[in-house]
C-alpha cells in the first residue's frame, strides 16, 4: 500500500460508541476502502486496559487498512499529528438526566482536548464532537484551539438527521434511498428542530406530500427530538451503534462530499446565517466538497420553522453563557 496512512484519534475508545465505531473505521467505512488508517485510542487511565482489549480485537480483525494502533491516556500525545479527531469520550446521560446536567461534568474534558489539538494536530485536522452536550463541547474545544480554523470543529447531528429520515420513510412509505434534504437545526437536544419543509420524497416536496400537520407537530418532531431519551429508556443505555454509524456518515460526507442533489446536517460554527448568532455551534443544512463544508443559503423559513429554530438557538446561547460562567470558555 503506497498511500500515507491517515491518523484518526478516537477518544472514549473503550466506551460503547468507541466499540462500535473503531471496527467501522478499521474496515474503511470512515474514509474509503483504499485509505489506510493509523488509529490512536485515547482513554482515561482507568479504562486503558479495556481499550487494550478493544485493540486486541482490532488486531484479530486483521484489517488490511490498519497500519498501527496506539493506546494512550495523554491527550497531547493522542492528538499529535492527528488528521481526524473523533471526540466521543464523555459521561453519557443516564435515565432522568437532561443534557444540560452534563455541561459541567463534560466541559472540563473538552478544554484540555482543544488545547492538545491546538498544540499538535495536523494542519488539515477535522474534529467531530460526539460527546454530549456535543454542540457546546465543540464550542469549548474550538475556543481553546485559536490556531486551528474554527470551521474544523463540528458536532454531530447526523444521528438526528438519520432518525428524521427513518421516520419520514415510515410515514411516506418511501425508502430512505429516495429521500433528500432533511434538515436538523439547532442543538443536539430535545429542542432541536427536524425540518421537512425543504425535504424531498421521491423528488417531491416532503411536507406537501405528507400533508399532515398533526403528525408533523405531534409525532415526527417529538419522536426525532426525544429519540435519544427513548433509546435510553428502552436499552438502559444511550444509543451506541446508531451513534457510531452517524459519526461514520458525518466524517465520510465531510471528507468525500455530499451528493449534488442532497445535503447533510452538521453542527458548525455560525456565520450569522439564518439569524443564528455568530460563533455558536449550531446545526444547519450543509453541503460538502473537497473536504470543506458550506451552509446551504437562501432557504425560505416559514413562521412555524422560525419559532422552533429560535427556541433551539436560544438554548445554545444559554449553554454558551453557562460555560462562560463556569470559566470553560
Ligand atoms: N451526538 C450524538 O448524537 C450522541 C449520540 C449518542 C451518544 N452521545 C454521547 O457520546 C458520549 C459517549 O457515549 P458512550 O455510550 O460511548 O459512553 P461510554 O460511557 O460507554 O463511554 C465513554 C468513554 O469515554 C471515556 N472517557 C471519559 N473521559 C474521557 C477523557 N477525558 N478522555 C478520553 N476518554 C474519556 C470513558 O472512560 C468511557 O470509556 C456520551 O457523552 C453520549 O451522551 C452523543
Ligand atoms: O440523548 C442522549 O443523551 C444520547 C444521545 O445524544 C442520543 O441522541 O441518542
Amino acid at each position: 500500500m503506497t498511500r500515507t496512512p491517515v491518523t484518526v484519534t478516537v477518544t472514549g475508545a473503550a466506551g460503547q460508541i468507541g466499540y462500535a465505531l473503531l471496527f467501522r473505521i478499521a474496515s474503511g467505512q470512515l474514509l474509503g476502502a483504499d485509505v489506510p488508517v493509523r488509529l490512536r485510542l485515547l482513554e482515561i487511565p482507568q479504562a486503558v486496559k479495556a481499550a487494550e482489549g478493544t485493540a486486541m480485537e482490532l488486531d484479530d480483525g486483521a484489517f488490511p487498512l490498519v497500519s498501527g494502533i496506539d493506546i494512550l491516556d495523554d491527550a497531547t500525545r493522542a492528538f499529535d499529528g492527528t488528521n481526524i479527531a473523533l471526540l466521543v469520550g464523555a459521561r453519557p446521560r443516564t435515565k432522568g438526566m437532561e443534557r444540560g446536567d452534563l455541561l459541567e461534568a463534560n466541559g472540563g474534558i473538552f478544554k484540555p482536548q482543544g488545547e492538545a489539538i491546538n498544540a499538535g494536530a495536523a494542519d488539515d485536522v477535522k474534529v467531530l464532537v460526539v460527546g454530549n452536550p456535543a454542540n457546546t463541547n465543540a464550542l469549548i474545544a474550538q475556543q481553546h484551539a485559536p490556531d486551528v480554523p474554527a470551521d474544523r470543529f463540528t458536532a454531530m447531528t447526523r444521528l438526528d438527521h438519520n432518525r428524521a429520515l427513518a421516520q419520514l420513510s415510515k410515514k411516506s412509505g418511501v425508502p430512505v434511498a429516495d429521500l433528500r434534504k432533511v434538515t436538523i437545526w439547532g442543538n443536539h437536544s430535545a429542542t432541536q428542530y427536524p425540518d421537512i419543509f425543504h425535504a424531498e420524497v421521491s423528488g417531491k416536496n416532503a411536507a406537501e406530500t405528507v400533508n399532515d400537520q398533526d403528525w408533523l407537530e405531534n409525532d415526527f418532531i417529538p419522536t426525532v427530538a426525544k429519540r435519544g431519551a427513548a433509546i435510553i429508556e428502552a436499552r438502559g443505555a444511550s444509543s451506541a451503534a446508531s451513534a457510531a454509524s452517524a459519526a461514520i456518515d458525518h466524517v465520510n460526507l465531510w471528507v468525500n462530499g455530499t451528493a449534488p442533489d442532497d445535503w447533510t446536517s452538521m453542527a458548525v460554527v455560525s456565520d450569522g446565517s439564518y439569524d443564528v448568532p455568530e460563533g455558536l455551534i449550531s446545526s444547519f443544512p450543509v453541503t460538502t466538497k473537497n473536504g470543506k463544508w458550506e451552509i446551504v443559503q437562501g432557504l425560505e423559513i416559514n413562521d412555524f420553522s422560525r419559532t422552533r429554530i429560535n427556541a433551539s438557538v436560544t438554548e445554545l446561547s444559554e449553554e454558551r453563557e453557562a460555560v462562560r460562567k463556569l470559566g470553560l470558555i
